[in-house]
């Protein structure tokens, strides 16, 4: 079996062969690093991603209420519906390249976890189309090994510690080619790097036992796929949560992860302008469709070209919120109309008046 180095080539082999490792035993004291540091890297091609999932729409509102109070079989209900496809994701292009971080944003229900999802060849089922390449092929097992998901929702147990929690894990995740120690180190060596440190024996906690806090669980939750050394790290909302600082602070960390040769694919709801810059490319999402692909810094150039611009400077990503909800330049139209109908009613008024005391 080969040893888990964190340099394996996705074939599974040490680039200096497979054999090296038994001829050159390796310093358990370099493995934490040499995982952390080493990373093949992987480029992420999405060409044309689309997703359509079948929905029941009941023809009774009541339906659900009869099979709660036990009236009417299911079967019944299922006739009387009928079922639509509704499209999630439509024709979404665009790349995501190692030391790079690609940013997806959009409004609530726009489709970002989906695509996400897909990345991670987590959408199983017709309703996917499209294709994904990793390093122009089709990700195998090698490279889903290799790929890390932050979930939204981080599920972590609450007693556990921070340290406890990531040793617990790395027993669990990584190889058995590692000896108990090694796989200790790995933890440890991550605590360091995601700056854990200050509080790897505080418990996770929960809502009703006290533990780290909302920036630190995300952190423990990224320590959690970092374990793996992980070529391609994809996360749902990071900074859902936190305020700006340690929203700063977590985009950092993804930034120096991606300058080590990483390729970062994040969702975002609403950064702030500081986080935005730190964002090499940007796909903006509107119901599923792409507003924009492309460099972070040229999109406000891009929508300006094709006549949207905001009528005084504002952060760019809330700018494309306002966008893709359909509510730019809501304000002037607005004001317009409000202005138009003013002047209606006060000529109306003034014609009135007029009529009315005007005696021939
Ligand atoms: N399997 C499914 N069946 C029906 N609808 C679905 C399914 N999966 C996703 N959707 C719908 O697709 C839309 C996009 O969902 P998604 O979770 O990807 O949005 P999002 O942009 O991540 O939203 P948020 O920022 O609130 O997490 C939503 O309206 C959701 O209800």
């Amino acid at each position: 079996m080969p040893m888990f180095s964190g340099v394996e080539t996705p074939n599974g082999d040490s680039p200096d062969g497979p054999d090296q490792s038994k001829n050159h035993p390796r310093d358990p004291r370099d493995l934490p690093s040499l995982m952390l540091s080493s990373c093949y890297p992987i480029s992420l091609k999405f060409i044309d991603v689309g997703y359509r999932v079948k929905v029941e729409s009941k023809s009774k509102g009541s339906s659900n209420l009869r099979r709660i109070l036990g009236h009417g079989p299911d079967h019944q209900e299922s006739s009387s519906g009928n079922v639509q496809e509704r499209t999630i994701l439509s024709g979404i292009t665009g790349m995501a390249s190692p030391g790079e971080i690609l940013a997806v944003l959009g409004p609530s229900g726009s489709g970002k976890s989906t695509f996400l999802n897909a990345l991670a060849g987590r959408l199983q089922g017709q309703g996917f189309t499209g294709t994904i390449l990793a390093n122009n092929k089709r990700p195998g097992k090698q490279i889903m090994r290799r790929t890390g998901f932050v979930t939204q929702d981080d599920i972590l147990y609450p007693h556990l510690t921070v340290r406890e929690t990531l040793i617990f894990c790395s027993l669990l995740r990584l190889p058995k080619s590692l000896s108990k120690n090694e796989k200790t180190m790995v933890a440890e060596s991550v605590i360091s790097e995601l700056g854990l440190t200050k509080c790897e024996n505080t418990i996770i906690g929960n809502s009703f036992i006290r533990g780290v806090s909302g920036g630190e669980r995300k952190r423990v939750s990224i320590a959690h796929e970092m374990l793996i050394n992980p070529s391609l790290l994809i996360l749902d909302e990071p900074t859902s949560g936190l305020d700006s600082t340690a929203a700063h602070r977590l985009v950092l960390t993804l930034n120096s992860l991606a300058q080590k040769g990483k390729t970062i694919v994040t969702s975002m709801h609403q950064p702030s302008s500081r986080l935005y810059q730190m964002f090499d490319s940007v796909l903006v999402l509107s119901e599923g469709r792409c507003l924009y692909y492309g460099k972070g810094s040229e999109a406000m150039g891009y929508f300006e070209s094709v006549g949207y611009s905001p009528s005084f400077p504002m952060n760019p990503a809330d700018f494309f919120l306002d966008l893709a909800n359909g509510t730019y330049g809501f304000d002037s139209r607005f004001c317009l109309c409000l202005c138009c109908l003013l002047c209606v009613f006060l000529l109306i008024w003034s014609i009135q008046l007029m009529s009315t005391t005007w005696v021939p």
